[in-house]
């Protein structure tokens, strides 16, 4: 059977060629993810698309001011895969609609690009008359009822892979785009970027005070940074500490509140516990040699760092206590001790290691013994028979250290309670002819609960 006009879609059709370059199934009006200059991706409408130059025109509406650009057509498959079809576009067949040059592929009903077809066979073997003309002719022809068909099929599968193409879009954005924290997190960053420290660092002059209180911020933890929770603390100098809270205008406009809080000290999270110690506890370290008593608590909530910085940091489950605040303060003591000005006090070192745990008294060198705090004559408290051991180097101090958080630890687990909740004390204490000299407290406070609920409330918001 001969036809005058060749069936649409005919796998005995040699296809034409696509088109030069490959726009894979990117068409106007369907979403595509955008990369912005400042990084920031999103989704955009394509409302033009250039096949000359390679380019296509996008719009968005931001804060209700609608927005364009042009991208090239090797950034947009880049950024949605999903559009660059690996398949070829569909191959024109002799019907097909014209290809428009600057406005989308979008054909009229009645204009159409005939191609005289030439002769050809079909699968039934039907002989087809298909001739690929040197021009192809526009005509205006009436359609047939077979023809309406298969062009509403044709809409109706481009309407569904519209919608798939702008699903997959939405699903190839940046994670970043679906966190709700994304808004807040790129103010925060815009905020820093713009930060001066230079004019932050003097807002109050340095004083030397009896108490020094120092903050270090931590850095977020795995599970925080896998929850993309937000990092709303900066340390613009040394001393200071900005908190940023987001907030919401009456117009539902997010923007940031900014806190300013001063300390004799702020490190940033990564400052090391090296330099933690240098601005904290050193300057302590020689006062016990002139028959002071000098304490350093580290204070915040559950896993704010007390433990990490006062007993060293983790390799794994282990701690490694020779980077802590304990064994720095035991390096110096020993080197002092070594000192021509105080070598010859004679001085001995002792440590003691207790907990403070549920209002009682437990001694970690000694079994966990529980002790009783008493007042003596001259006011001052006494932990009565606190097991006090000499030490002669840095390692013995460890070991104690060591000793005494293993021991801290099977306590807490065989009541099934967390770290927490327990004050551990280490006390490095100087000795002359067996009379206290001076002596180092350094202590670990249990963690505020109600801080780390807060920090779970302020998520929540
Ligand atoms: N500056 C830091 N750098 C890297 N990791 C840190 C830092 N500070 C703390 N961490 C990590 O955070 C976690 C919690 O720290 P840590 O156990 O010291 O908290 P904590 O305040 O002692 O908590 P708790 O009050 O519950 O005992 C640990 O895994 C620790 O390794």
């Amino acid at each position: 059977m001969a036809s005058q006009f060749c069936l649409p879609v005919s796998p005995r059709l040699s296809p034409l060629k696509p088109l030069k370059p490959h726009f894979g199934d990117i068409q106007v009006g369907i979403y595509v993810a955008i990369q912005r200059s400042d990084k920031r991706m999103h989704l955009a409408v394509v409302t033009e698309i250039n096949r000359e130059n390679s380019w296509v025109t996008v719009e968005w509406v931001e804060k209700a001011v609608k927005k364009g650009k042009k991208i090239d057509l090797e950034t947009i498959l880049l950024l949605n895969p999903s559009l660059d079809s690996a398949e070829d576009p569909m191959p024109l067949s002799p019907l097909a609609p014209a290809p428009s040059s600057a406005i989308g592929d979008q054909s009229t009903a009645t204009k159409r690009v005939v191609m005289i077809p030439q002769k050809n066979k079909t699968a039934s073997g039907d002989s087809l008359d298909v001739r690929v003309p040197s021009k192809p002719c526009l005509m205006k022809q009436k359609k047939s009822p077979c023809l309406q068909e298969i062009e509403k099929v044709q809409k109706q599968r481009e309407k569904r892979r519209r919608l798939q193409q702008e699903i997959r879009a939405r699903r190839a954005l940046d994670v970043n785009t679906r966190n709700l924290n994304y808004e807040i997190m790129h103010m925060i960053e815009e905020y820093r970027r713009h930060l001066d420290s230079s004019k932050i660092s003097v807002l109050e002059p340095r004083q030397e005070h009896r108490i020094c209180v120092c903050v270090r911020k931590r850095p977020l933890n795995q599970r925080e940074t896998t929850l993309k929770d937000l990092d709303i603390i900066t340390v613009p100098s040394d001393n200071v500490v900005m908190v940023h809270e987001s907030k919401q205008k009456v117009d539902l406009t997010r923007y940031l509140e900014n806190q300013t809080f001063c300390f004799d000290h702020a490190f940033d999270d990564k400052a090391s516990n090296e330099l933690v110690y240098q601005f904290t506890a050193q300057p302590l370290v020689e006062s016990i040699f002139r028959k002071g008593m000098a304490t350093c608590f580290a204070y915040g909530q559950t896993g704010s760092g007390k433990t990490y910085t006062m007993g060293g940091d983790f390799a794994g489950r282990a701690q490694d206590h020779s980077k802590g605040i304990y064994a720095l303060v035991a390096q110096d003591v020993f080197l002092l001790l070594r000192n021509s000005i105080y070598e010859k006090l004679d001085l001995k070192v002792y440590g003691t290691f207790f907990e403070i745990y549920g209002g009682k008294v437990y001694d970690l060198l000694n079994w966990k013994k529980k002790l009783q705090v008493l007042e003596d004559g001259n006011q001052q408290i006494q932990v009565v028979g606190l097991q006090e051991q000499e030490v002669c180097c840095v390692e013995e101090v460890l070991n104690l250290v060591e000793i005494g958080n293993s021991c801290r630890t099977s306590r807490q687990t065989s009541v099934n309670a967390h770290s927490s909740r327990s004050h551990a004390v280490f006390q490095i204490i100087l000795k002359s002819g067996g009379k206290l000299h001076g002596k180092f407290s350094l202590v670990d406070l249990a963690g505020n609960e109600r801080g780390a609920d807060t920090t779970k409330a302020s998520r929540k918001r």
